[in-house]
């Protein structure tokens, strides 16, 4: 018998009300993929608007571990200007230091075909293109008008599709701009079509500032979906009016199934203005990935570890809320941490901490209890 078929039989002994509230959950599971892609960003995005400058080697120790902790992608620097963004002039020293792990996708930003020409050159595989709906954004940032973004990226894509490489398109400014305010999804939606028709294999629709809502996010997605399937889609939320999580959780019930995020909430364009907050971090995306029994390959504890050894080299705080809360707490009950108080044990390094933690226990817990039971009789998976 299916799980289904013994939910629904488990489910007529319960009252009406709490059968209408289960049947609600159920569905909304339903819904939400089973397994996600992590994209993640900090050595990028992450560490771009930073002003200590941080050395290649720490940025190639940064990326390894990245890879290591399970991200499916590892965005890895910039082949941009250095003038106007000095943190990323080190690129070329990057790509020759990090040592690529088979199954892991480490792609760069390229915004021109100078950026595409340095990149091959330095041995890039994967790339990522953008295109910009705001006037004001694409002059600040390309240096171009937002037509012009769409050809460079399309110019950019093709060189790129014709040399073997995977490409993926960013939309910036998807959910708002920083100088011309709300976009219209109609022309977001333009553009994600746009990226995909040049080649894009992904297209991502990045809300750089953050002031995405999950009613704007909804919105959008309404628009761009029937253009770009949501297996073509992945989302970048920033999280500086705290919504980027409210907003991921909403792109997932949509079948959206790569999350761009970044360790330790670092990030940031450094041509958005001021207040621009750092992206969503890796930790906290993954702490409620795992509560929603949503498969992600990302070790939370390595993922806390690589924010805690990144941060430090900056000398900054740490702004995932979920990696404070596990470094002063452990994890809560029910998980492998939570039978370490603190996480960490007097005199351990977080990676040896992590390294423990990450070894199976002897006789597995049973996992992401939901208060119905296990979450995937929730969901109705057959078994
Ligand atoms: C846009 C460009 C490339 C100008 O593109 P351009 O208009 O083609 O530049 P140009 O021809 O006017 O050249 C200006 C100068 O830049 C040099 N140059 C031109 N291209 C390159 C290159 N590829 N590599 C190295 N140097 C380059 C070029 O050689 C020249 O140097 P000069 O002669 O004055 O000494 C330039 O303005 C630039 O590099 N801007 C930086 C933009 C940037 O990196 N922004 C942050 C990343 S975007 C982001 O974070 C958003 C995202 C993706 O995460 C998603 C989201 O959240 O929205």
């Amino acid at each position: 018998m299916t799980t289904r078929l013994r939910l629904a039989a488990h489910t007529l002994r319960l009252p009406r009300r709490a059968q209408h509230t289960l049947a609600r959950a159920q569905h909304t599971l339903a819904s939400l993929p089973a397994r996600v892609r992590i994209y993640e960003l900090g050595a990028r995005d992450g560490l771009q608007n930073e002003q200590r400058i941080v050395d290649a080697a720490t940025k190639i120790e940064l990326i390894h571990r990245l890879a290591r902790m399970g991200a499916s992608s590892v965005e890895t620097t910039s082949f941009v200007s250095a003038r106007a963004v000095p943190q990323m002039a080190d690129c070329e020293a990057v790509m020759a230091g990090v040592e690529q792990r088979e199954g892991t996708d480490y792609p760069v930003l390229v915004l021109n075909l100078k950026g595409f020409e340095r990149a091959k050159a330095a041995g890039a595989r994967s790339i990522a293109v953008m295109a910009v709906p705001s006037v004001t954004f694409a002059r600040k940032n390309n240096n171009c008008t937002p037509a012009e973004t769409v050809e460079r990226a399309a110019t950019v894509a093709a060189a790129a599709n014709a040399a073997g490489m995977r490409v993926r398109g960013y939309v910036s400014c998807a959910l708002g701009c920083p100088f011309e305010g709300a976009m219209e999804p109609a022309a977001v939606a333009d553009l994600a079509e746009g990226l995909q028709a040049a080649g894009c294999h992904e297209v991502c629709l990045a809300d750089t500032i953050g002031t995405g809502t999950p009613g704007s996010m909804r919105a959008l997605l309404l628009e761009v979906l029937p253009r770009v399937p949501s297996d073509q889609l992945a989302v970048h939320c920033h999280d500086t009016y705290g919504q980027a999580l409210a907003n991921i959780y909403e792109a997932l019930q949509h079948g959206v199934s790569v999350i761009d995020s970044s360790v330790a909430g670092l990030g940031g364009c450094p041509f958005a203005g001021p207040g621009a907050s750092g992206n969503v971090a890796t930790e906290d995306v993954v702490y409620m990935l795992d509560g929603l029994g949503i498969e992600s390959g990302v070790s939370f504890e390595q993922a806390v570890d690589a924010g805690e050894f990144i941060v430090q080299a900056l000398g900054r705080h740490n702004s995932s809320r979920a990696a404070v809360a596990f470094q002063r707490r452990g994890r809560p009950s029910g998980s492998a941490a939570a039978s370490r108080p603190g996480g960490r044990l007097p005199g351990e390094s977080w990676k040896q901490a992590a390294d423990e933690l990450s070894e199976p226990p002897a006789e597995a817990p049973p996992r992401r209890l939901f208060p119905y039971g296990p979450l995937s009789s929730v969901r109705g998976d057959a078994v």
